[in-house]
């Protein structure tokens, strides 16, 4: 089996007097998709957040692609290869497509014998349009500001800024939430494309046929702890739910 490119030992996160993560330990390896569940208040997304520089974890250790890995910083960890699609996303909805996918690491020309620089519209557009048409995702436009787009739209364009800029681990949380069924289904498709091609991808959800139709592992937190870490293919949604409810748990076991 390949080294993890994500580690995690121990991992808490104290807000106030709240232990929103109690000492959580897992791995993710490349090309696997590991679906993290959980009810409302289960830690998932603080735990992502001191993966992806958000939050600083109080105890533990995180190593990514064999290093130790705290970033000072979102930015930080995606430099590092860490792509994270938040539920708000973080996409600028008043910039086109193409400058989205290229925001914070714009392309830039020089002119008038390089005393000046500009942004390289033109190269940006036409590297957004292959990195869109290698997964399939088609837009009337690329000039369309985000704001026009759908929701499953501005997902596929999250994940092109992922796939171009060769992210070595994508975080999602919860990217079906609010989407129509046949945008759901694109989303799930594109989370299959990056597993195919190598980028393994933590995908937080509480809805469980997403979790079955393309996650290959799950974890699942309640209380801020992980009660079970289960092989997709080996469990049920009957039992999936007993963990997230706290009916079950193997950690007390
Ligand atoms: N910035 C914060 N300050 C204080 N408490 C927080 C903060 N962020 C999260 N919490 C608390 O930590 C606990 C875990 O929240 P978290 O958002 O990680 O859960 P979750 O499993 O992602 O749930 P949801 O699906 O509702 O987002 C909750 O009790 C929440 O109120």
């Amino acid at each position: 089996m390949s080294d993890p490119i994500l580690s995690i030992r121990g991992l808490t996160k104290i807000f106030g007097g709240l232990v929103a993560v109690d000492a959580v330990s897992f791995d993710v390896r490349r090309g696997e998709v590991v679906g993290l569940l959980g009810d409302n208040g289960a830690g998932k997304s603080t735990l992502i957040k001191c993966v992806s520089g958000v939050h600083r974890p109080e105890e533990g250790e995180i190593r990514f692609d064999g290093e130790p890995a705290l970033f000072a910083s979102p930015m930080d960890a995606r430099r590092a290869g860490i792509e994270t699609i938040y539920q708000d996303l973080a996409l600028a909805n008043n910039l086109d497509v193409g400058a989205n996918i290229f925001l914070g690491r714009e392309a830039r020309r020089r002119r008038l014998g390089g005393l000046i620089q500009t942004l390289d519209d033109k190269f940006m557009l036409r590297e957004s349009r292959e990195t869109l048409d290698s997964l399939q995702i088609r837009f009337p436009s690329l000039t369309q500001p985000i704001q026009t787009l759908s929701g499953g739209q501005r997902q596929a364009v999250a994940i092109a800024r992922a796939v171009y800029w060769d992210a070595k681990l994508m975080i999602m949380d919860e990217p079906t939430n609010n989407l129509g069924v046949p945008e759901q289904m694109k989303v799930l498709e594109l989370i299959r494309t990056l597993r195919d091609r190598n980028v393994p991808v933590i995908l937080i959800t509480h809805i469980l046929p997403d979790a079955f139709a393309v996650t290959d592992r799950v974890i699942v937190m309640h209380r801020g702890r992980k009660v079970a870490e289960k092989a997709t293919a080996s469990t049920t949604a009957e039992e999936l739910v007993q963990y997230m409810v706290g009916a079950r748990d193997d950690a007390a076991a």
